[in-house]
């Protein structure tokens, strides 16, 4: 199974099973993402949804470029991004605390997905970054918009965007971006940081993220992240980005 989907003790866990492929996205993953969704909407008792990777060396590499080099248009890259993009606005708009729970490289789509969630939570061997620039297009799945949300100096957020690379996690830290950086177990990392909320009524969880949320909605948010769709959509169909992402199969086949 390309992910695993686990539900204990009020905790659904989202794992992104494709180690081989340093848990690339592959519309396998998107679907069980949904499913993950759509689970937690449908039951009272879940008070948290984490997603993390399979493995230490990845938390997610993205999408599975070997499948989505194939989509050559921005008509057929529309597809595929507003798709995740969707699923991704979602999972940003759930009523319940989300964690990304950041077992490895984050890079690409993947550091959109820990984006897209409340908690960025970092082991201390981990990198992360908006490496699209380097494909010669932007975030297409929703990220840029919900990272100049979340809080982050200006210039840091739109750094971390046209710096196209990985950071180290100290300094995702020490710029807002991880809330915490850790040594050891995730799954110790995940129950030290959920402890004290954990003895709070979920309600009062679900009523102070409403904050957010209203202001995301009286604010267009889901309108902006399909303009940043429309955008690297537009961008996907540049020789730079069919050339950029060519270089690096060919480089994986040597
Ligand atoms: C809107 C989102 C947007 C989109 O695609 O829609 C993006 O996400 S754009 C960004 C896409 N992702 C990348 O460009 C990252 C590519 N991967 C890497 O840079 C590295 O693999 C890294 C840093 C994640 C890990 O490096 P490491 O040296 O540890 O591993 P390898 O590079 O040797 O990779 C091992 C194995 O996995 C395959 N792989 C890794 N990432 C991807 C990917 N994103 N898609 C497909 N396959 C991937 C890599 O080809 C190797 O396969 P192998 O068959 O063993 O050669």
């Amino acid at each position: 199974m390309a992910y695993l989907l686990e539900h204990k003790d009020g905790i659904v866990t989202f794992t992104i099973n494709r180690e081989e492929k340093r848990n690339a996205v592959n519309d396998e993953v998107m679907d069980g993402l949904q499913e993950a969704i759509t689970y937690v909407e449908q039951n009272n008792d879940v008070r948290f949804l984490v997603v993390t990777g399979a493995g230490e060396k990845s938390f997610c590499s993205g999408g599975d470029l070997s499948v989505f080099h194939a989509l050559e248009t921005e008509d057929e890259a529309f597809g595929m991004l507003s798709k995740m993009a969707n699923i991704l606005y979602k999972l940003a708009t759930l009523p319940v605390p989300t964690i990304a729970l950041i077992n490895g490289t984050a890079v690409g789509g993947g550091c959109e997905i820990a984006t897209a969630c409340d908690f960025r939570l970092m082991a201390s061997h981990a990198k992360a970054g908006f490496i699209q620039g380097t494909l010669a297009i932007t975030s297409g799945w929703g990220g840029g918009t919900y990272l100049f949300e979340r809080g982050l100096r200006h210039d840091r957020a739109l750094k971390m965007l046209v710096d196209a690379k990985a950071y180290d996690a100290q300094v995702l830290y020490d710029i807002g971006w991880a809330m915490r950086v850790f040594e050891g177990t995730k799954r110790g990392a995940l129950a030290d940081f959920i402890e004290d909320m954990r003895k709070i009524h979920p309600s009062v969880h679900q009523a102070y993220k409403e904050i957010e949320l209203r202001k995301w909605r009286e604010r267009n948010m889901y309108e902006r992240v399909m303009e940043e769709v429309r955008t690297c959509a537009r961008l996907w169909e540049s020789e730079a980005h069919h050339q950029a992402v060519n270089s690096f199969l060919t480089k994986s086949k040597k």
